[in-house]
């Protein structure tokens, strides 16, 4: 079994010194830079777009999780695989045209990721398993970092795992909302192989979150 990797939001970070905190993430041994990209629409908050990654792909080598949480994100893909991102995560609730999405960025070389909110089955993506490095289980409400983590989790963590088994399939399962120790070994134990935090690494020494996150 490959080790359990740590992917911080920088939805936590300071917006005005994000290259600085960035620097923070790389020497803390950050696995990957999750990027949240919120439209407003989607969900109610707003983030960043395309050029704020490209500006965060031309200062860090470490992978760029980008995860979509906008609306329509066929609009806006090519902008995105052009800015940089290695892996690139769409929502089923956002857009129709899902697997077209997803094959698309495959043929460019970038990793594919589907992403559901919390309250939205994994039913909904079992069409498209066959086709993506990962899948993204919300596990709170989405838009903010510091929610609290929801039980329901568990059960879809654990769901996605039966699948990927029985049907010997190799994506990796990542879980983003109110990740801590103790939700995160939880997730593990459910099968989770990826574990998105924001609060909790920026709140205290990263190196030693991040740490104790990967050996939850
Ligand atoms: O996508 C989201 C929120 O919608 C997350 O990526 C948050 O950034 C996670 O933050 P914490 O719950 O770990 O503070």
């Amino acid at each position: 079994m490959n080790r359990l990797l740590v992917s911080p939001s920088i939805l936590s970070a300071d917006f005005l010194n994000l290259e600085r905190d960035i620097r923070r993430l790389e020497q803390a041994n950050a696995d990957h830079l999750h990027i949240d990209i919120m439209d407003g629409v989607f969900v109610t908050n707003t983030t960043w777009g395309p050029s704020t990654v490209a500006a965060i792909r031309n200062v860090t080598s470490l992978p760029l999780e980008v995860h979509l949480m906008i609306d329509k994100p066929e609009r806006l893909i090519d902008e995105y695989l052009r800015a940089g991102s290695d892996i690139l995560i769409v929502h089923p609730e956002s857009t129709v045209f899902l697997r077209k999405i997803l094959l698309h960025i495959k043929r460019q070389g970038v990793k594919a990721g589907v992403a559901i909110k919390l309250e939205t089955p994994v039913e909904t993506i079992i069409h498209c398993l066959e086709l993506v490095d990962v899948v993204l289980l919300l596990t709170c409400d989405e838009g903010f970092g510091g929610n609290p983590f929801q039980p329901l989790a568990i059960k879809k963590i654990t769901r996605l795992d039966r699948l990927r088994k029985d049907d010997n399939l190799e994506f990796k399962i990542e879980v983003d909302g109110g990740i801590n120790i103790e939700t995160g070994r939880l997730s593990k134990g459910a099968g989770a192989n990826i574990l998105v935090a924001g609060s909790y690494i920026f709140n205290q020494e990263m190196s030693t979150a991040i740490n104790l996150l990967r050996n939850v």
